[in-house]
Parts: structure tokens; C-alpha cells; sequence
């Protein structure tokens, strides 16, 4: 299994309720899952703990059967950096490195992706060239401050990032909100293709259930985690 969790229960610190309460939810190896749910829903909660940001006041949870919440900060840091290709909402990509920079850098902090990287390519750079050609990111780009690329250039740069090194796990956490419907729908091809190439298990999360048809599974949130429903959040999408 990639992901395990068993009776996992989390609340805020000064929550007075659970955020997530899930008896059970595993994803096996190049399986590809996509997890929706409205705003508020505990998305991003059930991210953190999956990637051991923080961890479960009850319950296990285990990634490449490892049980995270029992390793170290620091550990666990090196753990994700390892094995964990992360998408973020907005990038997150560093405004002050190019995109060659900004691709290679997830293998700074890995020295297991590095030698995964230059066991594909002579150089972290050819790599980073290889997986950008691919996203169809153009040589004269790659040499620019990221700042410089349109928002569908920089969510490519983004999932080169995420790739190389081909960890075992890619979290996309609602990685189109900022795209109109054409670029959301061909992002999703070039992820999907990318990730089975690198064989890679993907964890999508987004509200938007139009992106949903090339996926293994589809998860409710809902329909795995058994806490009490917000009052407010009807008509919470965004
Ligand atoms: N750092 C935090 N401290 C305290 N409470 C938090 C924190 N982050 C989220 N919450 C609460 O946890 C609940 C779930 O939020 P979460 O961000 O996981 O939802 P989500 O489904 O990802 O929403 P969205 O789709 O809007 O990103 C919300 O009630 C939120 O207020």
C-alpha cells in the first residue's frame, strides 16, 4: 500500500470537534484517486496528515508502510522530500529561481530522487529539460525567473517539479482553480500521462467533479470521514 490510514481521528487544537474521523482509506501502488468535497470539508486537513504535517490525536496512518507519526521532525521532513511529489493550489514555485532551478530543486533536499533523476539523465538540468520538454515547456523558457511564465506555463513547471525524481506519491491539491475549463481539462491529460509514465500513485484533490472521468476512483469525502457536517457548509464550493 501507499497510503493506510486506520480509525484516524484529528481535531485543531482548539477545536471542539473532529475534523477528520476516518475508520479506514488505503491507495495501492499506481492507483489514481480523485477526492472531492465542498470547501471546509477537511481537504487540505486530511492532506496534512497524509503527509504527516500533522499528526492524528487517535489512530495510524502509514505511507509506503511506514507509520509517519512515529518518525522524527526531522525525519519525517526527509521522508516526504523522499517520496512525496507535492502540486500546490498556487505553485508555490520560488519567484527568485528559474524553472530549470526551480524543477531541480525538489532533488536537493532528496538524495534519493537525485540519483533517481540521474539515473534517467547525465545532469539534474537534462533531467529537469527532459520533464520540462515534455510538459511542453519551450527551451527558451527554461532559463527565466518563473514570475515571467503565464499561470498554465507555471502549473506545468510545477508538475516537472513534482515528478522528477519520480517519487512514489504525487498529492495534487486542487492544482486547476486558477485555469479556465480547456486548460483544466488538458493539465489533467498531461498529468495523468505523466504520472503513469513516471508510475507514480496520484491523490487529486479538487471540489470540481468535471475533472473526474480519467481517474481509478472517485472518493467523497463525505462517504470516508464520519464527522458531523458543518452547518454552514452548504453551497460552500469555490
Ligand atoms: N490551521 C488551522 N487551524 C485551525 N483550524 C483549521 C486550520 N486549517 C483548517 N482548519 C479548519 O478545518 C476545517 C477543514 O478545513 P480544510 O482547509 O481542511 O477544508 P478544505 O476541504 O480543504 O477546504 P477548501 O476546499 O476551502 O480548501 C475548517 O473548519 C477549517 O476552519
Amino acid at each position: 500500500m501507499i497510503i493506510e490510514l486506520e480509525n484516524v481521528h484529528f481535531h485543531w487544537p482548539k477545536a471542539p470537534e473532529n475534523t477528520i474521523q476516518i475508520d479506514h482509506f488505503a491507495m495501492q501502488e499506481g492507483e489514481s484517486v480523485f477526492l472531492k468535497g465542498p470547501s471546509g470539508s477537511g481537504k487540505s486537513t486530511l492532506l496534512s496528515l497524509i503527509t504527516g504535517v500533522n499528526s492524528p490525536q487517535k489512530g495510524q496512518i502509514k505511507l509506503l508502510n511506514r507509520n509517519i507519526a512515529a518518525l522524527s521532525a526531522s525525519k519525517r521532513d526527509q521522508f516526504r522530500a523522499d517520496h512525496i511529489g507535492y502540486i500546490f493550489q498556487m505553485f508555490n514555485l520560488l519567484p527568485y529561481l528559474n524553472v530549470l532551478e526551480n524543477v531541480s530543486l525538489a532533488c536537493q533536499f532528496s538524495s534519493r530522487r537525485r540519483a533517481k533523476a540521474l539515473a534517467n539523465s547525465k545532469s539534474l538540468p537534462e533531467e529537469a529539460r527532459r520533464l520540462l520538454a515534455h510538459l511542453k515547456i519551450p527551451d527558451s523558457l527554461h532559463g527565466r525567473p518563473v514570475t515571467e511564465l503565464s499561470t498554465g506555463q507555471q502549473q506545468r513547471v510545477a508538475v516537472a517539479r513534482a515528478l522528477i525524481g519520480q517519487p512514489e506519491l504525487i498529492i495534487a491539491d486542487e492544482p486547476t482553480s486558477a485555469l479556465d475549463a480547456d486548460s483544466r481539462s488538458a493539465f489533467i491529460d498531461l498529468l495523468f500521462a505523466e504520472c503513469q509514465q513516471e508510475q507514480g500513485t496520484l491523490l487529486f484533490v479538487s471540489h470540481d467533479q468535471g475533472l473526474s472521468t480519467h481517474f481509478d476512483r472517485h472518493v467523497e469525502l463525505s462517504e470516508i470521514n464520519q464527522v458531523a457536517k458543518p452547518a454552514h457548509s452548504e453551497g460552500g464550493f469555490h
